[in-house]
């Protein structure tokens, strides 16, 4: 056979990376990576809010310049195909042509033409009506597939705030996309009324389901928001697995692109998904894909979990990981960007006062800044595991973006308790690591609870590569050992199998995986010393949670019949 290569290319929170695999073996020839210009300097964006847009030319700009740099390693034509994966739920309005709105004329700079990235909950209002008239209008509760609790964090929630926000985008939305179908979309050049979109990103976050037909029906949908009549029409009703074929890469974007037309280019699907593919994920492995978020991805036989709903996850979805296979997808919504917020927290004197100092030249204080920024979040790791734990009592939340799983609740907030006088920044850094692993262990015991079994767990995505800290954490608070994917671009590896799969390579995902696998970096095992005062710990973080949720559910409540006081 002649030589054939695959390319995945993997749209992560903040930079699009592609990587050039040897269609047969996985072995990586090349890998870009491009962060977004806009969304690095955070434009369309307003954290205080929780409003999180990027812009598509973001998106087109990284697509070429990655694709291009790693496409010229090898001769064109021996480049059989591409896929893409992307962060989800991440949707934005379209033309009638499948066109961004934001890449239209007048609508070039307005946030609600973008895309409304997977971590903004400005639909926090709209999920919780969803919510509540999910199981209340008389009908089929459409968010069952979906744990029974539909998050801002979701397709139809962004829909819908979007449409009430801005009439100008109502209006000119002829449908919406996720990115991973837009972007597909975009290099195939096909109609968008028979584009095949995602079985993935329709399964997890839409309320697709093949039971009813695909999307919840128009009814519910304009019992939702009358403003959405019409709509379900111009989305779709069909949905595809990521190893089929959605096209062919389009004279344009071959040309853009530095390949031919024969590549094919298969069916988009979300970055962890695509992750747990390369993590070689298999019946009852959950694959941890650790990056800004943490997706735990799970597969099960189809039959073996029948018509049995797991509550509070994102989503059980026929072939949305493996087709045949059922995925069922949970996560913790910060876990890097915990860990980053509070490097950005402790970094203030660098950003404010560094600049105004008169013992350093401008230069002296650029290096400064750039020094310790590189080695704060390295360092702050290894302070943090040196940590005697009986010196510190520091207990915290890990939701800063609020919770994805177990139970979604968007709206609740960090938190830290048992701070003293003696607690200092690594205290604090050990703190919320650990956190993060108590909330993946009430994710693995909810699995448990429900009959999933997770008979392995598998790290992979930055956190897991760059923190052997967390790693180990983990491994000690979940009493499991946790094999790391040796990939550093794991989510894109998964899209070349994916790639390979539509382009005919292997004939199966599974079998694709088996070849393509990069396998394993390490194995951390859980530390038996340390076992008995993580489960101590464990229960802590648990009661603060419940306390701190009680509490600011009370809170709200006040605060709402306040204001009604208010207005009356
Ligand atoms: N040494 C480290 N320890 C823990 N987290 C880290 C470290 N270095 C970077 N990170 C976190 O990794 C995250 C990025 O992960 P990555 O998988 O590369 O990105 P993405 O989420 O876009 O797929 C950031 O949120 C960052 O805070
Ligand atoms: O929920 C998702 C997939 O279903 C998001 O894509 C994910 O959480 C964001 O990915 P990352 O943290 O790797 O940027």
């Amino acid at each position: 056979m002649t030589q054939a290569y695959v390319i995945g290319i993997d749209y992560g929170t903040d930079s699009v990376r592609a990587v050039l695999v040897d269609a047969g073996t996985g072995a990586e020839v090349a890998q870009a990576v491009h962060p977004y210009a806009r969304w690095s300097q955070q434009r369309y964006c307003n954290a205080a809010q929780n409003q999180f847009r990027q812009h598509p030319l973001d998106h087109l700009e990284g697509l070429e310049a990655t694709v291009r740099q790693v496409a010229q390693k090898v001769p064109a034509e021996q480049i059989v195909g591409l896929a893409v994966d992307t962060t989800g739920s991440t949707p934005g309005p379209v033309n009638e042509h499948g066109q961004s709105l934001a890449l239209t004329p007048g609508f070039e700079e307005n946030p609600n033409a973008m895309f409304v990235l997977w971590k903004d909950h400005t639909a926090l209002a709209e999920a919780a009506e969803i919510n509540q008239k999910a199981k209340t209008w008389g009908g089929t509760d459409f968010t069952q597939f979906e744990g029974g609790i539909y998050s801002s964090e979701w397709f139809w929630a962004k829909i819908m705030h979007v449409t009430r926000q801005d009439a100008a985008v109502a209006q000119a939305a002829y449908s919406w996309m996720e990115h991973c179908d837009w972007l597909t979309l975009q290099l195939t050049g096909g109609e968008l009324t028979t584009f095949k979109r995602s079985r993935c990103a329709a399964g997890h976050k839409a309320m697709w389901h093949e039971s009813w037909g695909g999307l919840p029906s128009e009814d519910f949908v304009r019992h939702l928001e009358p403003k959405l009549a019409g709509l379900r029409e111009r989305l779709f009703s069909a949905t595809y697995t990521a190893d089929e074929v959605a096209g062919t890469l389009s004279r344009e974007w071959a040309e853009r692109l530095g390949l031919t037309t024969n590549t094919v280019v298969a069916v988009g699907s979300f970055d962890a998904h695509a992750g747990a593919v390369a993590g070689e994920i298999e019946a009852y492995s959950m694959v941890k894909v650790m990056g800004t978020s943490t997706c735990d991805i799970v597969v099960a036989p189809m039959d073996a979990v029948g018509t049995k709903l797991v509550p509070g996850i994102c989503g059980q979805v026929d072939g949305s990981v493996i087709p045949g296979m059922l995925g069922l997808e949970a996560g913790q919504s910060a876990v890097g960007d915990l860990l980053a917020w509070f490097r950005q927290v402790i970094e203030w004197p660098l950003r404010a006062l560094v600049p105004q100092s008169a013992v350093l030249t401008a230069e002296q204080q650029q290096a400064l800044r750039q020094e310790l920024s590189d080695r704060m979040m390295v360092e702050l790791n290894k302070a943090a595991a040196a940590v005697n734990p009986d010196e510190s009592a520091v207990l915290a939340l890990d939701w800063v973006n609020g919770r994805r799983t177990p139970d979604a609740n968007q709206a609740l907030k960090g938190a830290l308790m048992n701070l003293t006088m003696g607690t200092d920044a690594p205290h604090i850094f050990r703190a919320l690591v650990e956190a993060i692993c108590y909330g993946s262990r009430q994710i693995v015991e909810r699995f448990e609870q429900e009959g999933i079994a997770i008979k392995q767990v598998i790290g992979l995505g930055g956190v897991a590569k760059k923190s052997a800290f967390m790693m180990q954490t983990l491994a000690d608070v979940l009493n499991r050992p946790i094999k790391v994917a040796e990939s550093d671009q794991a989510p894109a590896l998964g899209a070349a199998m994916y790639a390979a799969v539509a382009a005919g390579i292997h004939p199966d995902v599974t079998t694709a995986q088996r070849a393509m696998g990069n396998g394993f970096a390490d194995t951390y095992t859980p530390n038996p010393d340390r076992v008995a005062d993580y489960e101590r710990r464990y229960q802590q973080y648990q009661a603060f949670g419940r306390f701190v949720e009680q509490n600011s559910q009370r809170m709200a409540g006040q605060a709402a019949e306040t204001a009604l006081a208010a207005q009356a």
